[in-house]
């Protein structure tokens, strides 16, 4: 093994303690998660993702509701939405080569992590404050061979086990709703090297709205998650290094995957939430990709 490749100590072997009790509840919330709009969507080709979609709806693909294979088509057609949002969120980290590292911060099961050194060919390190996500995104890894590459680990993105400035560059893929803003971006402008890219796709609140709509509540006490602001976003990355180059409103992006999902039988009852908060205006999903200055 070169110093470079990860260990083969079990990655879930020792389990810090929660950083707060809330952090406790996060933790029990996605040991105990296992919705089949996650797993059936995952199942198709083996990237297990727990974030959204982004892009039209492929109709041809989709073909007629009537047939027996509707609701598989279905299942494979709200899966690529959810794959193309990972890519666009990847084609934002810049070009890093395969002897970088790159952190993805709320792990989950590792479906982003995967694509991520499928493209670059780059060393992933995810956390999760899951042990059973961790275990499964490991387990995906060592099933593709590229246990030395992907690895999940059981901690806080807010207190990573990183060096100063090893990472190429880091992301949120709908991970931040559960921290501190300001405490989060701290941690990512330490980890990452002067020059170092970090990104998140994230939904927040609209302050043109004026307060969180009650959609937006629901949506919090739905996942027990903390929606920000856009402002606050923003104003917490520029206290910390972090300088936005884009920002793409993804809003409109993400409807029709949503419109689809209502039409499906794997909802799970959060779907009016999002398409209503979205079309009022009061909550927006957004992608920030910003340089560590
Ligand atoms: C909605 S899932 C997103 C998973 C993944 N980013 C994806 O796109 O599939 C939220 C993730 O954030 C993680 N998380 C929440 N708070 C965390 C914290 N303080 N430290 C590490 N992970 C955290 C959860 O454990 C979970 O894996
Ligand atoms: C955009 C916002 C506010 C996201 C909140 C974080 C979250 C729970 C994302 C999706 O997870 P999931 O894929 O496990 O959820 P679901 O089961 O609804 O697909
Ligand atoms: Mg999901």
């Amino acid at each position: 093994m070169t110093s470079t490749e990860h260990t083969t100590v079990p990655a879930t072997a020792f389990v810090p303690a929660p950083a707060s009790p809330y952090q406790g509840d996060i933790a029990r919330y996605w040991d105990h998660e296992a919705r089949p709009v996650n797993l059936r969507l995952g199942d198709v080709d083996g990237l297990y993702h727990h974030h959204y979609g982004i892009g039209d709806v492929d109709h041809a693909a989709l073909g007629d509701s009537g047939d027996s294979a509707y609701e598989k088509r279905l299942i494979a057609e709200l899966h690529r939405l959810e794959s193309a949002q990972a890519d666009v969120l990847i084609d934002h980290l810049g070009s890093p080569g395969s002897d970088t590292t790159l952190v993805d911060a709320g792990c989950g099961r590792g479906g982003s992590m995967v694509m991520a050194h499928q493209r670059f060919g780059c060393r992933v390190e995810g956390v999760t404050l899951s042990s059973k996500q961790a275990d499964f995104a490991n387990r995906r890894a060592r099933e593709l061979r590229i246990e030395d590459r992907v690895r999940a680990r059981v901690c806080n993105m807010l207190d990573m086990p990183f060096d100063t400035g090893q990472a190429s560059a880091s992301w949120n893929n709908e991970s931040s709703m559960y921290v501190d803003l300001q405490d989060l971006f701290a941690e990512h402008a330490r980890i990452l090297g002067t020059g170092g890219r970090y990104v998140t796709i994230t939904g927040c609140w609209n302050p043109r709205y004026g307060q969180p709509s009650k959609w937006v509540s629901q949506i919090n006490a739905h996942f027990e998650c903390n929606i920000h602001s856009r402002r606050e976003y923003l104003r917490a990355m520029a206290d910390n290094r972090l300088v936005p180059q884009s920002v793409v409103d993804l809003t409109a992006a993400t409807l029709p995957y949503w419109e689809l999902r209502a039409t499906s039988s794997l909802v799970t009852g959060i779907e009016e939430a999002f398409i209503n908060s979205y079309r009022d205006g009061s909550f927006q999903y957004l992608l920030i990709a910003a340089d560590r200055v």
